[in-house]
């Protein structure tokens, strides 16, 4: 028998769903999207022929429903790894706890979580209206020093390499996507890349408006090597942590990016709503 898990570690809301997602596990769907911009839920849900279930709280917006047959929940998580860690706890907690007993269930159930989120390019070949999706994620941010994240030799050595060529004091971290849902992503259009997770879209992806980044060539010195092949491709915020917090809970995970801006050229695109709709009826059909 599992321990008993306290009611100030899972926080349960008096209707009994989880305490941010405001979710219960029988409106969860094993396939799940996620949206950084809770706005983006609806435009996935239209696509639904029926929406069977939706709830609000804070920047977690959900829609459940029925997609040409499938049982799909899209869920946004508002911006940054601090939220990617929120909402992944939780997901898993829906699955894998007894919220009733408050403990965990002896069989493991494993989610399979596409985020369709836009993202920044650092390479001039790739274009804005592209669709990336990430074999690897490289986060910036400090989430994974508070967890036991296993790497492979592979991803510790790229890590690294990031952690050298940016001389950061902080440890960066890289993870891998779900092998499985790389496979089926990687269709039609879509392309693979390797996406860089910044804790912030100004200064932390080398952006100056009034004030200036500490590192202004940062695009410079990751574009200028590769290792092994893996070169870097894209800048957004939360890819590395769901592929990390996905490694640790055991769920399948990928993040496909609709490229909206190319930071070489200096563009923007004219029209991302349909970069992200194309990004979305992807993820849609592939999932
Ligand atoms: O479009 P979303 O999913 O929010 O993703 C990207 O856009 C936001 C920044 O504008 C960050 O969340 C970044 O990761
Ligand atoms: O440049 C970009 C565009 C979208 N999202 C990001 O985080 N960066």
């Amino acid at each position: 028998m599992t321990k008993k898990i306290p009611a100030s570690e899972l926080i349960l809301n008096p209707d009994g769903s989880i305490y941010h997602l405001h979710l219960k596990p029988e409106f969860l769907a094993s396939s799940v999207i996620t949206v950084g911009d809770p706005g983006r839920v609806a435009m996935v849900s239209q696509y639904f022929d029926e929406i069977k279930f939706q709830v609000a709280n804070r920047e977690f917006v959900t829609h459940t429903g029925i997609f040409k047959g499938k049982m799909i929940s899209v869920i946004s998580s508002g911006m940054g790894t601090d939220n990617i860690e929120i909402l992944m706890n939780e997901l898993d907690a829906l699955v894998n706890v007894d919220l009733k007993r408050r403990q965990v269930k002896p069989m493991h159930t494993s989610l399979k979580v596409v985020r369709v989120g836009t993202s920044g390019s650092i390479r001039k070949e790739i274009p804005t209206g592209v669709i990336l999706a990430s074999e690897y994620g490289i986060g910036l941010d400090s989430l994974m020093q508070f967890y036991n994240l296993e790497s492979n030799p592979k991803e510790l050595s790229i890590a690294k390499a990031v952690k050298e060529k940016l001389g950061l004091g902080l440890s960066p971290y890289c993870c891998r996507a779900s092998p499985h849902l790389l496979e089926k992503m990687i269709k039609g259009e879509v392309i693979k890349g390797n996406t860089v997770t910044c804790p912030g879209f100004f200064g932390p992806q080398g952006r100056g408006i009034r004030l200036q980044p500490a590192i202004p060539d940062i695009i410079e010195r990751l574009t200028e090597w590769d290792l092994d092949g893996v070169s870097l491709s894209n800048f957004e915020m939360e890819t590395a942590g769901y592929y990390a917090m996905g490694s640790l809970l055991g769920h399948e995970m990928m993040s496909l990016n609709a490229i909206v801006a190319n930071r070489v050229s200096q563009t923007f695109a004219e029209d991302p709503k349909a970069i992200v709709d194309k990004a979305i009826l992807h993820a849609l059909e592939n999932i």
